[in-house]
């Protein structure tokens, strides 16, 4: 890797956040030849602490989001690479801006299964007495619903040290001290798998009927400085416009919802022509209840439609569900 680059993109060392963060810098250097675009991987504390829950960081925004941004502010990195989905949606970051997008990838959650385990025999058994590992709030509550029989246990980490604990049949070890018992299966975004050319591990690709994926999943961001007019323009250049009309109404949701980190909010946002179908839902953590909401607008005016759906889903009674799951 180029040690100096002389447009660095800041960037998590993890296998999948340097894929994405490669596939940043030749979107770039194709559109400005001799830009030289390239990752710089930084180390966060979110990487570094493989043990403890996101949440104790602050949310997904502290755990891996703020050191790059740091790097950002003070001038070390010309633009950040992040996942949307880890960004926090309900607030703006002071003094940067969300320069451009990438041509959105799969959006949804795949099953990865341990190996000799058969999928049909999995979903015969409708995951009755199988252990899956989860992620996220939203991956565990949708897993109640559609498989109530199977035992959701939380799995983080990067997404190939998952499926290495996954094939290894390694437990997980948890904040008290304790451990999981090893995964049958996991719950993982299919883009994820793809970026690592993990992509024949995904068993079974969950319909957004059943699970909805999280707001901004499969998209890739590039923040920069607000101030860096120049940053600012080049990233304008290579933005993708309708991954930015679909993630502009997604995020809208999660604005209105004021959704912490820690809540069960789901949400896609498609463009068919010049219309956006935007769907939405919230869970309470035991998967029992679900609110949905769905609206279609035009493209030009998504956050008027992300606003709409949100709006809806308060209206069903969302505040509640959302308020429940908030860490105490
Ligand atoms: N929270 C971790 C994370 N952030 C982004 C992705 C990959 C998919 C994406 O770009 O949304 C993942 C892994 C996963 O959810 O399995």
């Amino acid at each position: 890797m180029d040690p100096k680059p002389s447009f660095p993109i800041g960037t998590r060392a993890s296998t999948m956040a340097l894929a994405q963060t490669r596939a940043a810098a030749d979107r770039l250097n194709a559109a400005f030849p001799g830009l030289g675009a390239a990752p710089a991987p930084l180390s966060t504390r979110g990487d570094r602490d493989q043990v403890s829950r996101l949440e104790r960081h602050g949310g997904k925004g502290g755990a891996f989001v703020e050191e790059i941004r740091a790097a950002l502010r003070d001038g070390r990195i010309a633009a950040a690479m992040h996942s949307l989905k880890d960004m926090p949606g309900d607030e703006e970051a002071p003094g940067l801006v969300i320069g451009a997008v990438l041509p959105r990838e799969a959006p949804g959650d795949a099953l990865a299964l341990r190996p000799g385990l058969a999928l049909d025999d999995f979903l015969a058994r409708r995951g009755e007495g199988f252990v899956i590992g989860a992620g996220s709030v939203r991956r565990t509550a949708y897993l109640r619903r559609l498989w109530p029989g199977a035992r959701v246990v939380h799995y983080r980490g990067a997404a190939d040290t998952r499926l290495r604990k996954l094939d290894e049949g390694v437990p997980q070890k948890l904040p008290d001290g304790g451990e999981t018992p090893p995964a049958d299966a996991l719950v993982m975004a299919r883009a994820g798998l793809d970026r690592i050319g993990a992509s024949d591990r995904a068993a079974y690709d969950f319909p957004y009927s059943a699970m909805l994926p999280a707001i901004g999943q499969g998209v890739v961001a590039l923040e920069c400085r607000a101030d860096a007019f120049a940053v600012r323009e080049k990233l304008a250049r290579i933005d993708d416009a309708p991954t930015r009309a679909a993630i502009e109404a997604e995020r809208e949701v999660l604005w209105v919802l004021n959704g912490h980190c820690n809540a069960p909010i789901a949400g896609h946002a498609r463009l068919e022509g010049e219309t956006l179908h935007l769907k939405a839902a919230v869970l309470s953590e035991d998967g029992a209840a679900l609110i949905e909401a769905e609206a279609d607008g035009p493209a030009a005016r998504p956050r008027a439609l992300g606003r709409a759906v949100g709006l809806a889903l308060i209206e069903k009674g969302a505040r509640a569900l959302i308020d429940a799951s908030r860490p105490a």
